[in-house]
C-alpha cells in the first residue's frame, strides 16, 4: 500500500546541476511522473521562473515560490501572496547595501523576499541583521535570501496541500539546501540529494547516494521500488497546468 500521494521538490541543486543547468535525469524522471502523481515545486526562486520550470518538466501541479511567499494553485490563477514585513526587509537591504557591494537578484519579479549573490561572507552579514527581528537570513547555496519569519517552504506546503485536499504529511520532499530544512520537517518523508548541506542531510529521512538531478531520479526510483508511491495514469483531479 503506497504511503505517499505527492512529491514536493526543490529546484536549484535538486533538479539542476551545480551550474543550474536542468539535469537530464531529473527531467526524465519528472516526465515519467507527469500526470501520474502531483509534483509540487517549492523554490526560493521567483514565481515566473518556477512556473516556466514546471511547464517544461510537466509537473502540472501547484507551485510554491520565493520560499513560500507565493503559491500558485492553478496555472492561470492569481497567486496567493503571503504579505511580508516589507519595510523591515527594505530597511535591512538598505543597511547591508551601505556596508557591502550587493548584487540583488530579480528585483522586478521578486515580490515577497529579497535575494542577492553570495559575494559576501555570511558571517560578515549576520551582525547587521540583529536589528530586524521579523526577518531571517538563509543561505540557499545558489543565493542568499532575506525573508519574513512568517514565510517558509513548509508553510507553503501546508497551505498548498490543504488547497489540494491533502495533508503536508502526504508528501515526500526532496531538497539540497538550508531553505529546505523546514520543508523536510513538514513533509511525511524527506530525501537529501548527495550534494546537500550537512544540516539538510541531518534533517533528512534518507540521504541519497547521487548528487543533483541524478539524486532526484534516485529518490523517485526508491519510492517506486519500495511501493511508497503509487502512479496512476491520467489523473486529472488536481493536475491543473
Ligand atoms: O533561489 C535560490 O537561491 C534557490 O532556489 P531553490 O530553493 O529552488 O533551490
Ligand atoms: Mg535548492
Amino acid at each position: 500500500m503506497a504511503r505517499f500521494s505527492g512529491i514536493v521538490s526543490d529546484i536549484d541543486g535538486t533538479l539542476t546541476h551545480d551550474d543550474r543547468r536542468l539535469s537530464a535525469e531529473a527531467l526524465q524522471s519528472a516526465h515519467m511522473l507527469s500526470g501520474r502523481i502531483p509534483v509540487v515545486l517549492a523554490s526560493g526562486n521567483t514565481l515566473c521562473f518556477t512556473r516556466a520550470v514546471s511547464k517544461m518538466l510537466g509537473t502540472r501541479s501547484p507551485l510554491i515560490a520565493e520560499n513560500g511567499g507565493l503559491i500558485l494553485p492553478f496555472y492561470d490563477s492569481d497567486p496567493i501572496l503571503i504579505e511580508p514585513c516589507r519595510d523591515e526587509l527594505n530597511a535591512a537591504l538598505n543597511v547591508l547595501s551601505k556596508h557591502f557591494d550587493l548584487t540583488v537578484f530579480d528585483s522586478r519579479d521578486r515580490i515577497t523576499d529579497i535575494s542577492f549573490a553570495k559575494t559576501v561572507d555570511k558571517e560578515e552579514i549576520l551582525p547587521y541583521l540583529s536589528d530586524f527581528p521579523n526577518i531571517y537570513f538563509v543561505d540557499a547555496e545558489f543565493a542568499y535570501h532575506l525573508t519574513d519569519k512568517n514565510i517558509c517552504k513548509s508553510d507553503g506546503l501546508i497551505r498548498t496541500a490543504k488547497l489540494m485536499g491533502m495533508d503536508a504529511k502526504d508528501f515526500v520532499a526532496v531538497g539540497d539546501s538550508n531553505n529546505d530544512i523546514d520543508l523536510f520537517q513538514a513533509a511525511g518523508f524527506s530525501f537529501a540529494v548527495a550534494n546537500a548541506t550537512p544540516e539538510v542531510k541531518k534533517e533528512a529521512d534518507y540521504v541519497l547516494t547521487k548528487k543533483f538531478g541524478a539524486g532526484f531520479a534516485e529518490a523517485v526510483d526508491y519510492l517506486i521500488q519500495n511501493d511508497l508511491i503509487e502512479l496512476e495514469d491520467n489523473r486529472r483531479d488536481f493536475y491543473v497546468f
